[in-house]
């Protein structure tokens, strides 16, 4: 905590990372998803490394929806990114939902101020109108491919004469609006990967920046939304890394001061491929239906990567919050590690049920669980009182790791009457009935069973009066007509 207290002093009155004794304002930064899809587990780290970052120097986390890509937006995803985030514990501060004071915060709604600035950059000769027919471009695509080079645009349209412009748009032949790109390559410090320099005007042709539809790409949005939006941190994806050389000169064309950039490094499946959307990857969606907690997958995404001084398990947000250190940032992208998953909720699960408070929402929702599971089945009311809930709770803690798993059948018994025949029992142990007899009189004399010791002394005691039937056998027995379950319970995961 005195470490957490010290950071953010320390960021306060210092530019932290330089040494430089001026005070820094509360950072302004974004996390900018395209609505293309549900946020997965790739996202949830970029999303939540901007919100630690925000919120240890008392700043603004935003939310951006990129929705450029007309063609590939998936009805509902901006509404699910959202909602995931709130679920995960880092809500925006300021969001299309929220509101705030540099919305909107669509990009679709915010189309004249990307023509504006196209237009800007026009008449500052930054631009040009681009009149090349797909089949051009495919033709050069296909030439470049085999001579063997990197397909790249020739940038002709740069030189059209102001009248031929005209008269094409005149003509309404459809034209995109493309930035030139300048030579040589201004080096820009990274906060994660140092001093970096890419010089994109020697391997990429003027890139689009309007296109016919009047859209923006991404480059021209994300650099006039940063600007009008105040963002002073960019935290984006290590694939954006390259495309930073052009978006600091677009800054510098339209005279406007760049945010810092801290590009992070990638979570990556097993095969090494980037988790993405488009592969339909590990949605938040899905772990919250199966049980996984959100402290869980907050946990285990930071565990993949770096950004701490350690990789201890089972943080909390505030600790993440606190302990989360931009300079531990490495620059090799991760593999995200699932088999971790059911060690980290278990573990989470049980603080749940630790913290009171926390334990009265577990509670409820187990009884949810319990009777949309088992709905007319129950016959004993009494297993949805909230005290029968809470010491099954107690007694599966540490060894469960999802709410879910405490319905499986596995479980059944807690809930409903087992249903076992007296055939069945009798396979086990002929004396079986008597076993029955003993044990009801036990419990109906009123035992005291507060502790397991003494109902195993008074267990063994029945065992020891069994002519044919060892302990074991007994207990065999017990637990088949208890709980329907020849074997001990394990505990299987989600
Ligand atoms: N696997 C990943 N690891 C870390 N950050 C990621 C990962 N995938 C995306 N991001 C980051 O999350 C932010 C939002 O990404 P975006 O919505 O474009 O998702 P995406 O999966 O990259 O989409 P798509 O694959 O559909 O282009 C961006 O800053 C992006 O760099």
């Amino acid at each position: 905590m005195l470490g957490c207290v010290l950071r953010k002093m320390c960021w306060k009155r210092t530019g932290a990372r330089r040494g430089v004794c001026t005070r820094q304002p509360a950072p302004r930064v974004r996390f900018a998803p395209s609505p293309t899809g549900f946020l997965h587990l790739g996202g949830l780290r970029t999303a939540l490394y901007n919100y630690l970052f925000a919120k240890q120097r008392g700043g603004a986390f935003i939310l951006r929806l990129e929705d450029t890509d007309r063609a590939r937006l998936l009805p509902g995803a901006a509404d699910a990114i959202e909602d995931m985030l709130e679920w995960a514990g880092v809500p925006p501060d300021e969001s299309s939902r929220r509101g705030g004071d540099y919305g909107p915060y669509v990009q679709s709604e915010r189309l004249p101020l990307y023509s504006q600035t196209a237009a800007a950059l026009l008449q500052t000769g930054h631009a040009y109108y681009c009149f090349c027919s797909n089949q051009r471009l495919d033709l050069l695509k296909r030439e470049a491919q085999r001579s063997g080079h990197v397909p790249r645009y020739d940038n002709r349209c740069r030189r059209l004469q102001p009248e031929q412009v005209q008269q094409r748009l005149a003509q309404g032949v459809p034209a995109v609006v493309r930035f030139k790109l300048a030579s040589g390559a201004e080096p820009f410090q990274d906060m994660v990967f140092g001093w970096t320099r890419h010089e994109v005007a020697a391997v990429e042709g003027d890139p689009i920046i309007l296109k016919a539809d009047g859209f923006p790409t991404y480059h021209l949005a994300s650099v006039v939304d940063d600007h009008h939006m105040r963002v002073s941190h960019v935290l984006r994806g290590s694939e954006w890394l390259i495309s930073t050389a052009k978006h600091l000169q677009l800054f510098r064309a339209l005279g406007w001061t760049p945010p810092a950039y801290a590009h992070l490094p990638l979570l990556l499946n097993r095969d090494g491929s980037k988790l993405s959307k488009r592969q339909g990857d590990i949605f938040i969606q899905r772990f919250r239906e199966q049980g996984v907690l959100p402290e869980t997958l907050l946990d285990l995404v930071t565990h993949a990567g770096s950004g701490f001084d350690n990789n201890r398990i089972g943080r909390r947000l505030e600790e993440l919050v606190c302990e989360f250190n931009i300079s531990k940032i490495t620059t090799h992208s991760a593999l995200l590690d699932l088999d971790k998953l059911h060690e980290f909720n278990r573990v989470h699960l049980q603080r749940r049920i630790e913290d009171e408070e926390k334990c009265a929402v577990l509670r409820d929702e187990l009884r949810q669980r319990v009777l949309h599971t088992h709905g007319s089945q129950i016959s004993d009311r009494a297993v949805l009182e909230p005290l029968y809930i809470q010491r099954v709770l107690e007694l599966r803690k540490g060894h469960v790791c999802s709410l879910r798993e405490l319905l499986n059948h596995m479980h059944a018994y807690l809930w409903i009457r087992p249903r076992v025949t007296r055939q069945q029992l009798q396979e086990v142990s002929a004396e079986a009935e008597n076993i029955a007899a003993a044990v009801i009189q036990l419990v109906a004399s009123g035992g005291s069973f507060e502790s397991t010791e003494h109902l195993n002394t008074e267990l063994k005691l029945i065992a020891s009066r069994l002519k044919h039937t060892k302990y074991s056998g007994m207990m065999r027995v017990l637990r088949l007509a208890l709980s329907a379950q020849q074997e001990l319970v394990n505990d299987e995961g989600f």
